[in-house]
Parts: C-alpha cells; sequence; structure tokens
C-alpha cells in the first residue's frame, strides 16, 4: 500500500460524486437538485414534494446507483487501510451489538414514535414511556413466546445508549442531549404505522408495508442467535457424552452433535422434516464403522442433528421452514412471509419486471412461483402484465395464510383468479394445473424460484430442478432470482462467464483499486451467503456453480440479467 493508491482510492471518491452531482444537474434542469440528506428522513409512505421525490428516484438511477457504490467501496478499503488495527477489529468483531441495537429500534417500534416526534426528536424519557405504553399491551407484535418488556429488562439508562450508539453509528440523530429523532437511516426501517394502530392492532404491524422493518426483525431474531453458533457448528470440539442440551452448551462436557436426551426417540430428521433437508449429511453416512448396522444407525442419526448452526441454536432437529410452523412460533412466521417483501429491496425496484421478458409470453401465459411464499414478487408480474396468470406453490401453511397476509389491497386481483395458491411439495412431481379461465396447464410458461435454490444444498436443488424439468414443454423457461457471487480476487472469472461471455460483465475498471467484486459495496451478497450457511447449511452460487446444477438437472443458462453493479441477478434457463 503506498501513498498512490491511497489518492487513487480518494480519486474514485471524488470522480463518483461529481459522476452522481452531474446526474441530479442534468436531471433537474439545473433547478439545483440537492442529494438527500442523511439529517432528514424518507418516510416512504409519507407525502412528498416533487423536488424530494426526485432526489429519492434519482439514488436508483443507474449512473448513480453506481457510483454510490464506488464510493462505499472506496471509503471501506481506505478506512480499513488507515485505521488503528485494533479499532477497525473491535468494530467488525463487535457488530453484533450494533445489529442487536439495530433490532431493538424496530422492535420496541422506536422508528414510528420517532416519526410522530417530528425533527424537533423525543427525550429519551418520554420515548422509553412509549416503549412501555405499547409493549404492556396484552397483545404483541414480537413472536408468540416472547414477553412483554419489564421495567425490570430496560431500564431508561439502557434505551438511551442503546439509542446513542446507533446514532453514532449514523442511524438516528442525538439532537440534543438524551434526546433523538429519526434520520435518513433509520426511517428507512418505518412501518408508516401509527403509534395508535401500533397500540390497537400490533400483530399487523408488518401488514401493508414494504417488509423492511421484518426483514430487519427476522434477522436480528433467528439470524443474529443462529449465526452466533457457526464456529460451533463448523468446529465441534467437544466429544460424545449423551448428555446434555444444545441450551446448556457451555458445558465443558456438551458435544454439540449430541442427540439432546428428550430427543433421543424421536422420529429421524428426514422424518422430521419432511423435505429431506435435515438429513442431507445423514446420506453421506460412512457404511464400514465396525460393520456394526446398528450403530451405524446411531451414527447417522447423531449427524443429522444439527445440520446446520440454526439446528444448533434453536436446539431442534427441524429444518427451517417446518420449525417456523410450530405453533409457538405463529409470530415468526407471519413476520418472515412479511420479510420475503423487504428481500425486494436486494433488487432496484420493481426489478423482477425487468429480469424476464414477461411482455414477450403470450395471452394467458401461466407463471409458476415456486416455492414462493406469499408471492411478493410474482405479484409485481401480475399487477404489471395482464396476460400473464399466477399460480404461487408453497408448503400448506404459507398458502392457507398467504392471501389473509396481503390485507385487501390485491383483493381484486385475488377475486379475478388471475393469482392463485396452490399446496405442492417441490421435491414432489409436479401435477398438472387447471385454472378456471384457461383450462387444463400441462406445462407452464415460466417456473419462478425465487430465493429457493440459495435455501438448499446441491443435491436437494437437484432434486427440485428435476421435477421442474419433468413437467417442462419445449417453451417453459426457468427463471431463478438469487444472488450471483463473483470472485473477491482479479482473476478472469469476475470478469467474465464460464463460456467467456461478459455475463457478470466488470464490476470495476481493471486498472482500478478497488477489489473486483467492488469490496463491501457488495458485501450484503458475501453476508447472505452465510447467512444460508447458518440456516440451512446452503449457499449463494457463483455463475459457474449455478451453471454446472442447472445442467446437471437438464436446464441450461441462456441468459443472466444482473441488476447493476449488484450480486443479484436473474438467470433463466431453458430444457435442454
Ligand atoms: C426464502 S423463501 C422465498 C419465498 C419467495 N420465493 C420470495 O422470493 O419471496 C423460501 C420459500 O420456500 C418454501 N418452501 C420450503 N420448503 C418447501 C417445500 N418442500 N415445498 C414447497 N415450498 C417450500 C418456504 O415455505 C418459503 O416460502
Amino acid at each position: 500500500m503506498t501513498f498512490s493508491t491511497l489518492r487513487a482510492l480518494h480519486a474514485v471518491i471524488g470522480g463518483a460524486i461529481y459522476d452522481i452531482e452531474r446526474v441530479y444537474r442534468e436531471r433537474s434542469q439545473d433547478s439545483g437538485l440537492e442529494y438527500p440528506s442523511l439529517d432528514e428522513p424518507y418516510y416512504y409512505t409519507a407525502q412528498h414534494t416533487p423536488e424530494e421525490e426526485l432526489a429519492e428516484a434519482l439514488k436508483g438511477d443507474p449512473a448513480v446507483a453506481a457510483a454510490s457504490k464506488r464510493i462505499v467501496a472506496a471509503c471501506g478499503q481506505l478506512a480499513t487501510t488507515v485505521n488503528k488495527p485494533w479499532f477497525g477489529l473491535m468494530e467488525d468483531v463487535q457488530r453484533g451489538q450494533f445489529s442487536s441495537a439495530i433490532r431493538f429500534l424496530e422492535t420496541a417500534n422506536i422508528v414510528e414514535i420517532l416519526r410522530e416526534a417530528g425533527p424537533a426528536g423525543l427525550h429519551v424519557r418520554d420515548i422509553h414511556r412509549q416503549i412501555f405504553e405499547l409493549r404492556t399491551n396484552l397483545k404483541t407484535a414480537a413472536p408468540e413466546d416472547t414477553a412483554p418488556l419489564t421495567p425490570a429488562n430496560l431500564s431508561l439508562h439502557a434505551s438511551g445508549h442503546i439509542l446513542r450508539l446507533l446514532a453514532t453509528g449514523h442511524y438516528l440523530r442525538e439532537v440534543a442531549p438524551d434526546v433523538f429523532a429519526n434520520n435518513r437511516a433509520s426511517s428507512y426501517i418505518d412501518t408508516g404505522k401509527s403509534v395508535a394502530q401500533l397500540r390497537e392492532a400490533p400483530e399487523k404491524k408488518y401488514n401493508d408495508t414494504d417488509g423492511v422493518a421484518a426483514f430487519v426483525a427476522m434477522t436480528g431474531d433467528e439470524a443474529l442467535k443462529f449465526i452466533s453458533c457457526l464456529t460451533e457448528w463448523a468446529l465441534p470440539e467437544k466429544r460424545a457424552t449423551g448428555t446434555g442440551t444444545a441450551l446448556a452448551r457451555t458445558d465443558a462436557n456438551f458435544d454439540y452433535r449430541a442427540p439432546p436426551p428428550e430427543l433421543a426417540l424421536a422420529p429421524s430428521a428426514a422424518d422430521a422434516n419432511g423435505n429431506g433437508n435435515v438429513n442431507g449429511d445423514a446420506a453421506n453416512g460412512d457404511a464400514n464403522v465396525n460393520g456394526d448396522a446398528a450403530k451405524e444407525k446411531e451414527k447417522e442419526k447423531e449427524r443429522a442433528r444439527y445440520v446446520a448452526p440454526f439446528n444448533l441454536a434453536f436446539n431442534t432437529q427441524l429444518g427451517y421452514f417446518p420449525w417456523l410452523e410450530l405453533r409457538e412460533n405463529a409470530g415468526r412466521f407471519v413476520r418472515f412471509g412479511h420479510a420475503m417483501t423487504g428481500t425486494r429491496q436486494w433488487e432496484i425496484k420493481h426489478q423482477i419486471l425487468q429480469g424476464f421478458s414477461w411482455e414477450a409470453l403470450p395471452e394467458g401465459a401461466v407463471l409458476v412461483d415456486v416455492g414462493g411464499g406469499i408471492g411478493a414478487q410474482s405479484i409485481l408480474v401480475a399487477q404489471a402484465h395482464p396476460h400473464v396468470h399466477v399460480v404461487v406453490e408453497d408448503r400448506e401453511q404459507v398458502v392457507s395464510t398467504a392471501v389473509s397476509a396481503w390485507g385487501p389491497q390485491y383483493a381484486d386481483l385475488f377475486a379475478s383468479g388471475r393469482m392463485s395458491w396452490r399446496t405442492r411439495d417441490f421435491f414432489e412431481a409436479w401435477p398438472p394445473l387447471t385454472i378456471p379461465a384457461l383450462g387444463p396447464v400441462d406445462a407452464p410458461a415460466v417456473f419462478l424460484l425465487r430465493l429457493v435454490m440459495h435455501d438448499w444444498k446441491d443435491e436437494d436443488c437437484k432434486r427440485i430442478l428435476s421435477q421442474l424439468r419433468a413437467a417442462a414443454g419445449p417453451q417453459t423457461k426457468l427463471l431463478i432470482g438469487d444472488m450471483l457471487l463473483p470472485n473477491a480476487c482479479a482473476d478472469a472469472a469476475a470478469y467474465e462467464g464460464a463460456d467467456g461471455s461478459a455475463v457478470t460483465f466488470p464490476f470495476v475498471t481493471k486498472d482500478s483499486p478497488l477489489l473486483p467484486n467492488l469490496g463491501v459495496a457488495n458485501l450484503h451478497g458475501y453476508l447472505i451467503d452465510i447467512m444460508m450457511m447458518g440456516m440451512f447449511d446452503a449457499k449463494e452460487r457463483t455463475v459457474d456453480e449455478l451453471t454446472a446444477l442447472t445442467l446437471s438437472a437438464g436446464w441450461k443458462i441462456v441468459e443472466i440479467r444482473r441488476t447493476p453493479g449488484s450480486m443479484w441477478a436473474y438467470t433463466t434457463a431453458v430444457p435442454v
């Protein structure tokens, strides 16, 4: 590292600011439109002036978005270079505290409380009082098994310190000592619900929202807990004792892979899961241990116990989705559906509409959204393309609650029959459909798999893809929406696809001082990769990995439409 590299990074930042300013100037006809201030909240449900709307919308302009990413990448690289290693290390290794503080902000409804307080903000004593007024309501937006806060859990002092950490990390503003207000970053988590609505119906907090708050809550709850078990899961050191439970994992004699005693007689992991996720590793059993079949079976059972850090953290043999459907997880289950709406934010607005040539489909074409949840993405297609019929397939419990999760906003669409749900296990053969307005459908025009492949190991994905391949007609397309991760090193793979085509196009020019994958500006893709490891022992994939996987199930990738500068892509494949 030399001064010339520091200067080159500085120049990247300066050049990118110039690019952003140029777009703002040109698009506002030189009216002096300013870049949105971090200090000013922007609530997506509120009324805005045309200038405010344009200033916000331009952040999504491809040139602005790309320049912003260069700034983030360069600042990250520059900061890591010049920061005292101890400070940088502490910021990173203690990041969990910041994550917990953001979850607290969301779960305590502080963003909504501060929205109503306005730009002058609210003293922490008044914030604290309102948190309690909401939380001591009998109903709670938090998962059912969460006891309401009591003064013993949360002191005034604690609230103030958590909020100050957030203000220091640019998530709030401390406008006067102990007085906090929302800023642009915190306002992004707003649900738009009034405090009165949250008091009246806390369980509806995420209904009719953009899902961002639900995603924050889900990540801060389940994901933060299971990811803390990553190393214990990956590097179990203790040997079997046959006693203890995962929840007692601080016991020095505890073996993370030993079966919890109360589950010793439970059905096998495969039976409990019902979809093959948890027993994925068991199939790789070492067949020759002492030649003793009973012992081998027992060993296999043990290996299957904690397939992913999630299983370890929550002491369950169930896969994540069946676990979510347990009665005690009712709140988490509903929240997960809304969190999937939040995942739209990985894409540019309504990216699914640009991810495929929907307009080229014939009248009455059928899109099957496989593992589509509440249909958070395919509903955008149904709305924008009246010639397309959408059928969402998912597990029974998801299907039975999907329509009610949307509230009244799409009632006409559902009543028209152009968007419907049916229960299907995607590991089973695809049964032909009958759509009242169209009659029997032997093969759909498109199978969509969005955020599904990344939930599963390769062998499970192959099973899912093979079932779709068996059901496909010659014109059926497979559309996969997931992250596509490039390497972080400057080899050719970061610049081109497996077949040499420019499918992943460069994120940076070859002489740039930035990492070829844009480093921390694209960290989100690599974080989700590890989140999937934590949840399912699954992963996000590279272009090469996805190409090989789809081919193994009879699908050939023909097009990749990447969100500019992002890890997110829609990949189209056809039957081979
Ligand atoms: C990460 S979510 C993605 C939801 C949706 N595709 C989206 O992008 O919003 C994965 C979905 O797969 C569903 N799923 C899990 N196992 C399934 C199975 N065996 N058969 C059908 N759906 C399943 C889950 O219920 C969940 O809705």
